[in-house]
């Protein structure tokens, strides 16, 4: 932290390169001991030595790495104030658009409540502190999630919030002050998009991805209400990990094609599950598998915990190892009949009504992954400076953001018509009418992100295909948004969902 007063002739007498001092946001830096260790060089530093690099600076870093190398800072210039804001963890973004519109004081919102203000307060805190962190360092060195953190979750009831409302928060006090009987799907909204912010994609999955799509159909389907007791229990305290497994080399959006099988034995007591799943988002570690298989009359969804004739090997996707993501093999794997969810033969409307929450929180996640690439573009358009002016005043470039931010304020106003809606439904009711909105929203929001990916790397450059630096979030929204788009159905898959249902309830009208 600076801790004298310094004129700024006395900085300019600093200016050589075995004693070299500059200015930075009106506070000043002795670069001395750092010149040579540099990652952008010391010839360029030599070139500011002793003068005001404010614009240089900002022109190439991230205000991270002003915090990062805090201890180089030795004061503030005489009569000179610090302009920068530096956020504090739990803080809104001042930037136009950073944050949806319910949460900037000048709005107004139909949905959002205080409980729902008060939560994302709370969980922004806990993010920034807690989750942030991890993340980064997770998705570049590719282990897993810690237990450390899973307890955090566990502890705070941050993993039972990601399943959506339901019975298994009543009675529960949750972080923000709020009820879990009042906990609805817009502070479920509010949970997803805000663990979103930790910027981490592959992260982002491998913080318990595959619970938050699994456990849902255990609390919904299964009939064993004590097994289904004893797994919520297991996995919400953290003590045991669990996922979905349906997609195979074989079939992805298209569950009927599954070749893994499910065959009972002559006494009635067990299956025997044989075949392969691809693509199991935290399959690596997992102690439960909640599986899709063929029965002799169709289709059964079973859950299977780790065994002999389980076999798990990574795969490696264009996001980061931390998400686990498996290939799965049963192999003769016995499976004890209670362990079914919903009906024999008929698992097919298990997976598809569970594909609701799922899809809902991708389209959450989504568009608020969207959102912070329309902030790092206004940001860096704001402050970059290309042909002797701010690349903001650029028409062509006023153009795009204009464009980014329609397509980022439409998603997000139909994703908060749709949390209101399910708020306001039973779950066979989501089932039967909210399959083709949830479908047509997150085909809109991942073709949108394709859209706003393609417009951020130009505004950025050669950064927005760097891994550090100024574009580190356009480069990764870049590279995994894509992810949106296939994970949870594809886009063409859920266009054609949309309107298939939406033909369903088609009346006899002519031209
Ligand atoms: C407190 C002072 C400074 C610190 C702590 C610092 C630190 C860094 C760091 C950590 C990087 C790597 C960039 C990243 O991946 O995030 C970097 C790159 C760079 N820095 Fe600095 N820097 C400072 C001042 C300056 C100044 C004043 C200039 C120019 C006049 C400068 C020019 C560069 C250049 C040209 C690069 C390469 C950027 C790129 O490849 O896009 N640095 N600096």
């Amino acid at each position: 932290m600076p801790h004298q007063t310094l004129s700024r002739a006395a900085v300019a007498s600093h200016n050589k390169p075995d004693d070299l001092w500059c200015i930075i946001d009106h506070k000043v830096y002795d670069l001395t001991d750092f010149v040579d260790a540099h990652p952008g060089g010391s010839v360029v530093l030599e070139q500011i030595a002793g003068s005001d690099a404010t614009t240089a600076f900002y022109n190439l870093h991230r205000q991270e790495v002003l915090e990062k190398y805090s201890d180089l800072c030795i004061g503030v210039v005489e009569g000179e104030t610090p302009e920068v804001i530096v956020p504090k963890a739990g803080d809104l973004s001042p930037v136009p658009y950073a944050e949806p519109l319910w949460l900037r004081p000048q709005f107004k919102s139909p949905y959002f409540k205080e409980s729902h203000r008060q939560l994302r307060k709370a969980v922004r805190e806990f993010v920034d502190k807690y989750v942030t962190p991890e993340a980064q360092q997770k998705e570049k060195d590719g282990t897993y999630i810690s237990q450390e953190l899973i307890n955090r979750m566990a502890e705070t009831d941050l993993l039972a919030m990601r399943l959506g409302p339901g019975k298994h928060l009543h009675g529960k006090n949750l972080m923000g002050c709020v009820k879990g009987e009042e906990f609805d799907y817009l502070h479920d909204l509010v949970v997803a998009q805000e663990f979103v912010r930790a910027n981490a994609r592959g992260f982002q999955d491998g913080n318990m991805a595959g619970m938050v799509i699994s456990l849902t159909a255990i609390l919904q389907w299964m009939p064993n209400t004590q097994l289904q007791q004893q797994v919520a229990q297991e996995v919400l305290s953290g003590k045991k990990k669990i996922c979905l497994a349906i997609t195979e080399a074989f079939a992805g959006s298209d569950v009927a094609g599954l070749r893994t099988t499910a065959t009972k034995t002559p006494d009635g007591k067990h299956y025997i599950v044989s075949g392969t799943k691809k693509w199991i988002t935290n399959g690596m570690w997992c102690d439960y598998f909640v599986t899709g298989c063929r029965t002799e009359k169709g289709f059964t969804v079973l859950l299977i915990p780790r065994q002999e004739g389980v076999e798990t090997t990574l795969i490696k996707t264009s996001y980061s190892t931390t998400a686990g993501t498996a290939f799965v093999e049963f192999n003769k794997v016995k499976v004890p009949v209670e362990n079914i969810l919903g009906q024999e033969h008929n698992g097919f409307v298990v997976i598809m009504s569970n594909f609701n929450h799922e899809r809902f929180m991708m389209c959450s996640a989504v568009i608020r992954q969207s959102r912070t690439v329309v902030e790092e573009c206004l940001k860096w358009c704001n402050q970059r400076i290309v042909f002797s002016k701010k690349l903001i005043e650029q028409p062509a470039i006023r153009q795009k953001l204009a464009k980014m931010i329609s397509l980022v304020e439409a998603n997000q106003a139909w994703l908060e018509q749709i949390a209101y809606q399910m708020s306001n439904m039973t779950y066979s009711q989501q089932s039967k009418l909210l399959g083709g909105p949830i479908g047509l929203l997150k085909s809109f929001a991942t073709r949108s992100a394709h859209e706003i990916a393609d417009e951020a790397v130009n505004i950025f450059g050669g950064r927005g295909l760097t891994q550090s630096g100024m574009g580190r979030i356009v480069e990764q929204f870049h590279r995994t948004y894509k992810f949106d788009a296939i994970l949870g159905g594809t886009e063409e898959i859920l266009a054609d969902l949309g309107v298939r249902q939406a033909m369903k309830g088609f009346p006899k009208a002519m031209l």
